[in-house]
């Protein structure tokens, strides 16, 4: 026998099927209403861009670029973040738009996973960027717009990690000064690998001190007060300073009352390498991946010729909807059933139901082979049989 046939799809790749797709429309515009009352614009910009522009600057790992050739033999990509496009839009289309300029965008990007990972190579973001503010207002105006929205979405239970990636890198570098030794703890923290991160710190020839002032980093997470452990590390002006925008962010977060789910991380380590200054990552209880990612980003506009400060964040919509509990179960619709003698009157009774906004689903009774089980996807169904009058609707 002949095996059956696979409909395969390439790695990574997801269908959405419609209780799903229902549920992530419903939250999505819930999320984009709170931005939008925020003032932010929504735009779209293209799936494909460049690979010399956009798919570099997106500072996404080459390999995870999904790549291909137009007419001209030009290198695109389809866009893995929409922080770089918006970067890119802001330069050009935008440019005579006087900063700051708030932004937002919802859009599918695309990241290419190996099979065995099992995670999605395509996932929507929505997500904002306010571009040419500097402030700590700025930092913290983002930060309270994403708690919020976080809450709006229905997730009670969640919290922020908020890093410094210009307090870390002085500190690396300050004591290992080359940025290969640099680089390699960069990235065990930026793959939450601590028993990696410590075991190559003690191969390293370091005095005690420093050794121990590396493995303190580790245990540099928690509340308020982790920023005075952090400050005992003896940072450089640069890591000092940092610490100081720190304080002065968490201060702002309470004048917004978004401090309360905030906690301090400063392994906190993006593989985005954009960002500048302050990073952060949203979690929502049960789910081990960040709902929401996001930083300042103060360098990456030089690089289209707009040179500003920049901070934003997205939300990733397939995790969040998956930290939702379930008591957001949505309505399903019902089911009216008829045979043709009375198919006016089923008609009719639909219309005004579906002005109600109540979703009703027509079906021809000769249409269906197994009654029950079509009966099961409904929360009600009505029958209008027969030429006798068979169920009041009033
Ligand atoms: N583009 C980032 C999120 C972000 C938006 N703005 C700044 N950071 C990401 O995909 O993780």
């Amino acid at each position: 026998m002949s095996k059956p046939f696979v409909f395969e799809k390439p790695a990574g790749m997801r269908d959405t099927l419609p209780a799903f797709y229902q549920k992530n429309e419903k939250i999505k515009s819930a999320i984009k209403n709170e931005m939008e009352s925020w003032g932010y614009q929504f735009i779209q910009t293209p799936t494909l861009e460049y690979h010399d522009t956009v798919g570099e600057a997106s500072a996404i790992l080459d390999q995870q670029l999904f790549k291909l050739l137009d007419m001209e033999g030009k290198t695109l990509v389809l866009r893995p973040d929409m922080t770089a496009p918006i970067a890119r839009v802001v330069s050009s289309s935008m440019k005579n738009v006087a900063y700051p300029i708030r932004l937002a965008y919802s859009s599918p990007v695309f990241r290419a996973q190996q099979r065995e990972g099992g995670r999605p190579a395509e996932f929507e973001q929505v997500g904002i960027e306010l571009i040419g503010d500097g402030t700590a207002s700025a930092e913290a105006e983002a930060l309270a717009l994403m708690t919020e929205v976080i809450k709006k979405s229905g997730i009670s239970s969640f919290t922020v990690a908020v890093g410094h990636i210009g307090f870390v890198q002085e500190l690396l570098a300050e004591i290992l000064g080359n940025d290969n030794r640099t680089g390699e703890l960069l990235r065990y923290l930026n793959e939450k690998n601590y028993v990696g991160y410590a075991s190559h710190v003690k191969e390293l020839p370091l005095s005690s001190i420093d050794t121990q002032r590396l493995l303190k980093l580790l245990n540099l997470r928690g509340g308020a007060d982790v920023l005075e452990e952090a400050a005992k590390l003896s940072p450089n002006v640069k890591g000092q300073r940092a610490l100081t925008e720190l304080k002065t962010l968490y201060t702002l977060l309470e004048d917004y009352d978004a401090a309360q789910n905030i906690v301090f991380d400063f392994t906190l380590f993006s593989h985005m390498s954009y960002y500048t200054g302050i990073v952060f990552e949203g979690y929502a209880a049960g789910i081990g991946a960040p709902i929401s990612s996001g930083g300042r980003y103060d360098e990456l506009l030089s690089r289209f010729d707009r040179h500003a400060p920049a901070i934003g964040f997205a939300i990733r919509m397939d995790y969040l909807i998956e930290a939702l509990d379930n008591k957001n179960e949505f309505l399903r619709p019902q089911c009216i059933l008829f045979t043709p003698e009375r198919r006016k009157e089923a008609l009719q009774w639909a219309k005004e139901k579906r002005e109600k906004g109540i979703k009703i689903v027509m079906q021809d009774l000769s249409g269906v082979t197994n009654v029950d089980d079509f009966s099961k996807r409904f929360d009600e169904v009505h029958y209008l049989i027969g030429s006798q009058q068979g169920e009041d609707f009033s």
